[in-house]
Formats: structure tokens, sequence, C-alpha cells
């Protein structure tokens, strides 16, 4: 599913943020990235959807050499890919089942469609009820299940988050945490970087730690 070779990704203003990193995530599998504030964790999510391209290795995902595609080819992938942020990134403007509906819009999905996708992922991160309300409407924690389910309503093989409890009080992170455990017993791969080592004892799940761009297995 997943595959860093060799990856080494240094920054135009030459800082190396990753340094010869080696990992391989099966499918279905699920993955805690841990590590101190620059460590690269960011980057290394970030080379997984394309956002940035590796200076030196390959990185794989869904078998493909994701450093090559341009354009409509990496569009295809990251839909492939759904990514949630520690700042939720919602649109103001919209509604919740807007902002959640947005991405099948834009991907030309049918109204009907649209609705047949969105009832059950609202469902699912307990925010039906809350389908009609704006993001200031919302606690921290819903506004982050918002953007949980933005990322899972195109059904994607593979989930990324990045420090997705950053923002949440310790009863929200866990019920996000539950969310993402129930998203990969469905068969949703899952890849979460965080510092909440809570969290991570909490979870019984693999385990690796970036240090320096370097990476360090902490637990298989
Ligand atoms: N666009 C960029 N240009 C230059 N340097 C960058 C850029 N993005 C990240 N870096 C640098 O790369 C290193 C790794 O950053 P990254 O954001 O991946 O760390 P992180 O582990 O996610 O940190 P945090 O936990 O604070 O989010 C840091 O030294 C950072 O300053």
């Amino acid at each position: 599913m997943v595959e860093l070779r060799g990856v080494t990704k240094t920054y135009s203003n030459q800082s190396l943020a990753l340094d010869g990193v080696n990992l391989k995530i099966k499918r279905k599998g699920f993955l805690f990235i841990t590590g101190p504030s620059g460590a690269g964790k960011s980057t290394l999510l970030k080379l997984l959807y394309g956002e940035e391209r590796a200076s030196l290795g390959e990185v794989r995902v869904h078998g493909i050499d994701v450093g090559k595609l341009r354009g409509d080819r990496l569009s295809q992938l990251r839909r492939r890919i759904g990514v949630v942020f520690q700042d939720y990134k919602l649109i103001p403007r919209k509604t919740v089942a807007e902002n959640v509906a947005f991405v099948l819009w834009a991907q030309g999905y049918s109204h009907q469609e649209v609705q047949r996708r969105l009832t059950p992922t609202l469902k699912m991160v307990g925010l039906a009820h809350k389908a009609d309300c704006f993001p200031t409407q919302l606690s921290g924690g819903e506004q982050q299940r918002v953007g949980l389910a933005r990322a899972i309503v195109g059904m994607p093989p593979l989930l990324l988050a990045d420090e997705p409890t950053g923002n949440l009080d310790p009863d929200n992170a866990l019920q996000v945490m539950k969310i993402f455990q129930k998203l990969n017993s469905f068969g949703i791969t899952v890849i979460v970087t965080t510092h909440d080592d809570r969290l991570v004892r909490m979870a019984d799940r693999p385990v690796v730690q970036i240090r320096d761009g370097k990476l360090h297995q902490v637990r298989r």
C-alpha cells in the first residue's frame, strides 16, 4: 500500500527533513508516526499525497511512484487518499453537509450519489444532527470530525492524519481515535502522526518515531 525506499527530503533552504527513510505499510495496516516538533512527520505525509517530492529515493502509494505523477494522474491518486489536518481546514461559509459533500461535487458525482454517501458518513462521525450547522457553531472536536468525514466520504483506501488530535481535549481526542480504529477495522489503511503519547499507548498499534529526519521502529 505504502512504501518509502531510501527517501531523503531536503527543502530549498537546505533544511534536511527526512534522511534515508525506509518504511513499508501493508494494506489495512495502522501506523502511528511520532517524534518531536520539526522531526519530519508532516513532510513524510506530504510526500505520500504528492504535496512535496522526495529529493532522493522512491515513494510508492497503491504501487504507484508518487514522485513521477503530475497533473491529472496526481489528482486521481489523491482521490484515493483521505487527508485530515490538525487545523481542520473547513470552509467557513459552508455547512457541515456542504463541507463534506464538496469533494464529491468537485468530482462530478450526481446529487443522488452525494446524498447516498453523505448520510452514512455523517452518522459514522456522529454528526448527522449537525448537518446544517456552520463550522463556527461547532466545538473543536466536532469540527475535526467534519474534517474526518470529508476525508472519508470518497471512501479512500488510505487515510493520512497529520496531528489530528493536536487541538483537542483528551475526550475528543479519544473519540477521534476510536473513529480511526473503526475505519481501520473496515479495511482502510490509516497513518496518524501525533505528539500525544497517551493515544499511542492506548491503541495497541505499530509505532515509528522520526528523530532528526531518521526513522526508528518503536513498536511492531
Ligand atoms: N516548506 C518548507 N521549506 C523549508 N523547510 C521546511 C518546509 N517544511 C518543513 N520544513 C522543515 O523541515 C523539517 C521537518 O518539518 P516537518 O513539518 O515535517 O516536521 P514535523 O515533525 O511535522 O513537525 P511538527 O510536529 O512541529 O508539525 C523542519 O526542520 C522544518 O523547518
